[in-house]
């Protein structure tokens, strides 16, 4: 089981009456990839899956898997299998008869499903249950009949919509290990929607974030977090400030840009014009409190709340038009000299930890 297929979405919608849940997308995942939707609630990351699964009819564009062009074939014809977020197990079935059941649907042999059942849910640990009823497991071991159903079709691209949300946190955490491990040894694509940005950076070779039925951001989990394409890609990844502002001047390799209240900031990237506006972004804990040997740079903050939270201290800032500008210092750094609530303190940090963000479509 060692066939994967790349997926080639293009100039794909979905148009429900008057709703555009899915608007004009071009995507590419590579043949064996781990590929996590990422979005809140609405984005059309279940539409783009279901399409993909062919559970939802595309209402624009085409959808390739490998060479073959499946935008108008059934699901079973596709090559796809998909993993629902409720499992979608048949209750009266115990687990082979559930494994084997879409074997039976193409009419293999009684003897031989059986035999690939027990194959499968040895795969996944679970041939101990193999005469149990899905009511007399536990959640994660629910999951796991439910990827060895979608496995024992054979897939070359494997679709999970949010297959982790059922489960407790401390099971979500095993069971996304167990997945990642899975994906890894049986090498097939794996598609997977989500709206949690720690479980898509923890699981993806490939985060696609998605907002508003566009694509803000498709990159490796390190290029999303390090190099946001956009702020709501910014905001929505979390663990980095976006500062709105306009430019006051460009510098060699990038610019510097004026808070509505009286801060400048030094940014890199590609820059927009003078007297535009741009927002930029720069990592809580890339940010240093204090003197800074290049005046004029930053602005002042009050500090609004200080929170110790062990290893690291993360204070809340207000000040020249920027609001809950988060700082996090390690608890060495913040103990040296510790600030308090309601100081004044000087906030910067090296231009090349600002980067330019591009216009929100
Ligand atoms: N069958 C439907 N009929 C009409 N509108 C729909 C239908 N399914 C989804 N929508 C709308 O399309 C948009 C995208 O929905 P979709 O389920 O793809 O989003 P999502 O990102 O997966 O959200 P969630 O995380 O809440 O599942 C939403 O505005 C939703 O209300």
């Amino acid at each position: 089981m060692t066939k994967a297929a790349a997926i080639e979405i293009i100039a794909v919608s979905k148009i429900y009456g008057h709703t555009t849940a899915v608007d004009a997308i071009d995507l590419k995942i590579p043949a064996g990839t781990y590929c996590c939707l990422l979005g809140p609630s609405g984005c059309g990351k279940t539409s783009t899956l279901r399409m993909l699964a062919g559970h939802e009819s595309i209402s624009k564009g085409d959808v390739l898997l490998g060479d073959k062009n499946v935008t108008d074939l059934p699901p079973a014809r596709r090559g796809t299998a998909m993993m629902f977020q409720s499992y979608a197990l048949f209750p009266h079935l115990d687990l082979v008869e559930n494994v084997a059941f879409s074997l039976k649907m193409k009419g293999v042999g009684k003897e031989e499903r059986r035999k690939q059942a027990l194959d499968m849910l040895k795969l996944m640990q679970l041939e101990p249950y193999a005469e149990r009823r899905p009511a007399q497991l536990s959640g994660g071991q629910q999951q796991r009949v439910a990827l060895a159903r979608a496995l024992i079709t054979d897939p070359e691209a494997l679709l999970l919509d949010e297959p982790l949300s059922a489960l407790d946190p401390f099971l979500k955490v095993q069971m996304r290990a167990e997945l990642k491990k899975l994906q890894t040894s049986l090498g097939i694509t794996f598609v997977h929607v989500t709206h949690s940005q720690e479980e898509a950076m923890a699981l993806a070779d490939l985060i696609v974030v998605m907002n508003d039925g566009r694509i803000e951001q498709a990159a490796t989990p390190r290029e999303v977090f390090e190099k946001p394409a956009t702020a709501f890609v910014a905001r929505f990844m979390g663990d980095h400030n976006v500062i709105s502002g306009k430019v006051k001047e460009k510098t060699g390799a990038g610019i510097m840009l004026e808070a509505a209240e009286g801060g400048t900031f030094a940014a890199i990237g590609r820059a927009p014009e003078v007297g535009e506006k741009a927002d930029v972004a720069v990592r809580n804990d890339h940010i240093r409190i204090g003197k800074t040997e290049e005046p004029g740079l930053g602005f002042t903050g009050i500090v609004a709340t200080v929170e110790y939270l062990g290893s690291t201290v993360k204070l809340i800032m207000n000040g020249a038009g920027v609001e809950g500008f988060t700082v996090i210092l390690s608890d060495s750094r913040f103990f040296e000299t510790p600030v308090r609530v309601g100081e004044a303190v000087s906030v910067h940090w090296n231009p090349y930890d600002a980067i330019i963000l591009g216009q929100q479509k």
